[in-house]
């Protein structure tokens, strides 16, 4: 498994173009841990230190490393982020450079229309292409949930399987064979594990591997960037399955482009598309043109996407505030004061 190329790992000339430093070797991160990153270069697998947080460092990121330590992080070419859980609200990066991204639901209950959009609207954001993977298409007709999935984005593709017949989970390979990177997003029991076990030939045992934790506990953790069977890459996180949006404007225009559209029409530039003359969306919705549940969606993950936007920066800017009255204490003791 160490054979690998530059290539093979998803090496392009988009990163090529950001070499400055010909000493320094190129790897990919396949882990992030606390203190340490785990990566896969030409010559097999590497434990790098950090020269930054290991918060900065994505699984799928590309260093620059000289043996032992991470020097340089390239730009990624994709960057998939959420809004971090709880108070300390900041973006988190969840997975660099991922091709695709497949959101991955059954075609049952957790079929969720308004859960469909957030994610279509955070992988937009990243800039990787959206997959629509509906499971379980062995337990009913998928022929309803397809249709429906189709009609959410044009960016989308849209595949019905059995997760649990190999054969059909492999269809999956044309999105990650030969350097390409697939992530699987989607709530839990959908068939993650089961497209995983299939495209990368792992079993149960073999993919939670043991590490032990800075306090020397055990944990369980998952290797984040496997190798596919198709000699291509896949993504699994746990970090990835539950996703809130921040920053993600463009990604919810490019979702609801429909209603996007609509509002640049509005008489009003500032219209909040409520009783206000000349408003082209609630037009549509009268014209029966717009699905009104549709725009309350939209409606509902722009304020989320607005408020949560908004505290990741207020955040950012106290973090900076408190950074530079650390610089200038620090600065104050040196010169003896
Ligand atoms: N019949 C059928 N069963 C499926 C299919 N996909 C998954 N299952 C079953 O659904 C259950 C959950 O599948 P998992 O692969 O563990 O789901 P997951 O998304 O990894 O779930 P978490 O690990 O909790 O995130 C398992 O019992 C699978 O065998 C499918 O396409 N058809
Ligand atoms: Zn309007």
């Amino acid at each position: 498994m160490t054979d690998f190329s530059l290539s093979d790992l998803g090496w392009s000339d988009f990163f090529a173009r950001q070499v400055t430093d010909d000493a320094l070797t190129p790897a990919r991160l396949t882990q992030v841990q606390r203190d340490r990153l785990m990566a896969l270069g030409t010559d097999g697998p590497l434990t790098l230190v950090p020269t930054d947080s290991t918060g900065d460092y994505a699984v799928g990121d590309w260093v620059l490393h000289d043996g032992t330590h991470a020097l340089h992080r390239l730009d990624p070419q994709t960057d998939l982020a959420r809004k971090a859980a709880g108070h300390d609200a900041h973006r988190q990066r969840i997975a660099a450079n991922v091709d695709t991204i497949a959101v991955v639901t059954s075609c049952n209950a957790d079929f969720n229309i308004a859960r469909l959009e957030r994610y279509l609207a955070l992988i937009a954001a990243s800039g990787a292409l959206p997959l629509i993977v509906l499971t379980k298409a062995d337990q009913t007709d998928p022929s309803d949930y397809a249709a429906k999935a189709r009609k959410l984005s044009p960016l989308a593709s849209v595949i019905a399987l059995n997760a649990k017949d190999a054969d059909d989970a492999r269809r999956l390979e044309a999105w990650c064979k030969n350097g390409k990177t697939l992530a699987l997003v989607g709530s839990s029991g959908v068939g993650k594990t089961t497209l995983r076990n299939a495209l990368t030939g792992e079993t149960e045992a073999t993919q939670a591997i043991r590490a032990d934790d800075a306090k020397g506990r055990h944990t369980t953790t998952f290797r984040a960037l496997v190798p596919t069977l198709a000699r291509g890459w896949l993504v699994d996180t746990p970090g990835m399955r539950e996703l809130q949006m921040a920053d993600a404007q463009d990604g919810i225009a490019a979702v609801f482009e429909d209603i996007e559209d609509l509002a640049a029409q509005c008489r009003f530039n500032d219209c909040a598309h409520g009783p206000e003359p000349g408003c082209a969306v609630q037009a549509a919705v009268a014209e029966g043109a717009l699905d009104p549940d549709r725009l309350a969606r939209w409606e509902k993950l722009r304020r989320e996407d607005a408020h949560n936007s908004a505290t990741v920066a207020e955040s950012r800017a106290r973090g900076k505030a408190f950074g530079k009255m650390v610089k200038t204490i620090m600065a104050d003791k040196k010169r003896g004061r």
